[in-house]
């Protein structure tokens, strides 16, 4: 049974020991291969970090090293999104897990061009389309970036210009994807800047420790910080959390859920946003994947980290 509450000292014992035993894995999964910034990643980086309440942060590993954070951007283009739009955005996107993989076609077409939820690509290019009826696409992805750099508290967070390029030209099926819904009218943009936007915000690099600060937002109920300056409507920040819970781990979303019990939302560069709501906000680092794009090491950091502190959204408090 886990202590309540978790003191800093024992949450540092915790974070030491789970970036010990990651580091001892040999089934580390399989790093995204689809881009070459992306396959060159070593396996063997594994990064946890944890901001408390106090802001005080207890990590272990590469936190320092940045990675592709990809579909993770999705959470901060949808908070940005919807604090600009409000309940407009979900005439766009639904709000129910796919079940399918995050670049799935399948469901778009019978589901008339409207996508399952913020977090498969489908979705996330309608979210982004949305952010483009307030910006012209350079302004759109300096919003996308500065509300990035805020949430973080920390202006050393870009973009990077490789990752961005590979993408661009890569991305086939996020094209026909963004093609498909102009026809439908999910996106009314044109396609090639919409996806410009969505293949740069996907292309932002952060450290662990950097995804973790950006994250706290979430777990205090929209506030940068208990007590601090608001970001987002608390309801919405609680919308994000669910959806993060339900649709943030793609095809095994249930089983994230089921393990952790905490929001999160991964992405293929191995990247994983996980929130405590009221205790913390976490960052998660190992580039290898699982079959359903999301962090090896990472979901299995998480599922420790959850069962030594007892935090769970679940728990009672
Ligand atoms: N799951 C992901 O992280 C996918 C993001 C990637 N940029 C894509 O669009 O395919």
């Amino acid at each position: 049974m886990a202590e309540h509450p978790v003191t800093a000292g024992r949450l540092e014992r915790i974070v030491t020991e789970i970036a010990e035993e990651m580091a001892a894995q040999t089934n580390r999964g399989k790093v995204a291969d689809y881009i070459p910034p992306l396959a060159r990643v070593d396996p063997a980086h594994f990064a946890l970090a944890v901001v408390l309440p106090d802001g005080t942060t207890i990590s272990a590993g590469d936190c320092t090293m940045r990675f592709s954070i990809q579909s993770v951007s999705k959470v901060f283009t949808l908070a940005l999104a919807l604090g600009k739009m409000g309940e407009q955005m979900w005439s766009r996107v639904g709000r129910e897990p796919s079940g399918d993989p995050f670049n799935s076609i399948v469901q778009l077409e019978y589901e008339r061009g409207l996508p399952r939820n913020p977090f498969i690509n489908a979705g996330a290019i309608a979210v982004t389309d949305s952010i483009l009826s307030s910006y012209m696409p350079k302004e759109a992805l300096g919003e996308i970036l500065q509300f990035v750099r805020f949430v973080a508290g920390d202006e050393d967070i870009a973009i990077d210009p490789a990752v961005a390029r590979s993408e661009q030209e890569t991305g086939f099926r996020n094209i026909a994807l963004a093609n498909f819904m102009r026809e439908f009218g999910t996106i009314d943009g044109p396609v090639e800047q919409t996806l410009g936007v969505y293949f740069h915000h996907c292309a932002i690099a952060m450290t662990a420790r950097q995804l973790a600060m950006a994250g706290r937002f979430l777990a205090y109920d929209g506030c940068l910080y208990p007590g601090g300056p608001r970001v987002i409507a608390a309801r919405m920040a609680r919308q994000i959390n669910t959806l993060m819970l339900t649709c943030g781990h793609y095809d095994r979303s249930g089983e994230f859920a089921f393990s952790v019990g905490l929001p999160g939302k991964s992405g293929v560069g191995g990247g994983i946003l996980a929130v405590a709501p009221g205790q913390a906000a976490i960052g998660c680092w190992s580039p290898g994947l699982n079959r359903s794009g999301n962090s090896e090491l990472g979901s299995r950091a998480l599922e420790r980290l959850a069962e030594r502190t007892g935090w769970s959204v679940f728990a009672p408090r």
